[in-house]
């Protein structure tokens, strides 16, 4: 699929990732609305892309995703400067140990609500015109980070939820293909949190082993990790895949679809 003339909505696209993913969308010829809860970061970058790319290529547009109502006001936003959406990006995620239930609200919360209104405006059922939606998970969504437990829970929800509705997409036809990101560490602001965050801060032992974690696996540069982002956009044929992102290597996690799990129910369950 070309990106030529196509409309996306990225969460948390102030800075890291997701600055990479709008870039990467803006460099094929889309144009982005840039959402995320920090006007004043989000401002500038909105500043350096109208140098780039000209100031109609992008939005900026202040949304809490932790918000109904922002988060649909930014939708509607979207569409009525750009009068479609065709690539929906969830990505805004944070790293809150302490405070698990704002953990939980921004990232699987938010994940689920902009799925949902993605799909309200995206789907044919609705009058859309379908179009691909891109969850951000992380490893931790496929292995659990010790360090982080309340991280790597909402991870495991964002691939869980993910892998669900995109199955629904499929089997009800609404036109929309949902993939998940799982990227390994990469080379952004939330990696200080691994020395930060309420449950390593106190515990030497605890940020060492962080460190020793680090230093195996590695850390990815976000160019990496915008590539993956574009094949998941890209590519047709990614229609509820799961991609995993390591410093060795980026590839499909084989999952069963769901028409395969529907005709081995019987020996999946205790029947
Ligand atoms: N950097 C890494 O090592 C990895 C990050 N991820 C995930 O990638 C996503 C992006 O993270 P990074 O770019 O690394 O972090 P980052 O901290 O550099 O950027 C996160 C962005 O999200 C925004 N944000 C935070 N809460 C928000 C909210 N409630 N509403 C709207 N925007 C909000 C922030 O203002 C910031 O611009 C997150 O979901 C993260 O969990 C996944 C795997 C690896
Ligand atoms: C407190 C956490 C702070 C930041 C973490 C990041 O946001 C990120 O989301 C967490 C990433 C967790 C990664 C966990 C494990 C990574 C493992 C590997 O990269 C390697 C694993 C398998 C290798 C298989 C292969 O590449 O062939």
């Amino acid at each position: 699929m070309s990106l030529q003339g196509k409309v996306a909505l990225v969460t948390g696209a102030a800075q890291g990732l997701g600055k990479g993913f709008a870039e990467i969308l803006l460099k094929n010829g889309a144009k982005v609305a840039l959402l995320d809860i920090n006007e004043a970061v989000g401002k500038d970058l909105k500043s350096a892309f109208d140098k780039e790319y000209g100031p109609d290529s992008t939005v900026f547009l202040k949304c809490d995703v932790k918000s109904d109502d922002q988060f649909k006001e930014a939708f509607e936003a979207a569409i009525k400067k750009f009068h479609k959406i065709d690539i929906v990006c969830n990505n805004a995620g944070i790293v809150d140990e302490k405070d698990w239930e704002r953990a939980l609200a921004t990232n699987l919360g938010g994940v689920i609500r902009g799925t949902y209104l993605a799909l309200s405006y995206m789907k044919k059922q609705n009058g859309g015109h379908g179009g691909v939606i891109i969850n951000v998970a992380s490893m931790a969504g496929i292995l659990p980070l010790l360090t982080a437990p309340i991280y790597t829970a909402t991870k495991h929800g964002v691939l869980g939820f993910s892998r669900a509705i995109s199955d629904l997409s499929r089997v009800c036809n609404f036109g929309v293909r949902i993939n998940t990101l799982c990227p390994s560490f990469a080379e952004t602001a939330i990696l200080s949190s691994m020395y930060s965050a309420d449950t390593v801060k106190d515990i030497p032992s605890l940020q060492e082993m962080n460190r020793k974690i680090i230093n195996t696996v590695g850390i990815l540069d976000v160019s990496v990790v915008a590539e993956a982002f574009l094949q998941l956009a890209t590519d047709e044929s990614k229609n509820g895949s799961a991609l995993m992102v390591t410093k060795k290597h980026t590839g499909d996690i084989p999952f069963p679809k769901v028409s395969e799990d529907l005709a081995n129910l019987s020996s999946m369950l205790p029947l």
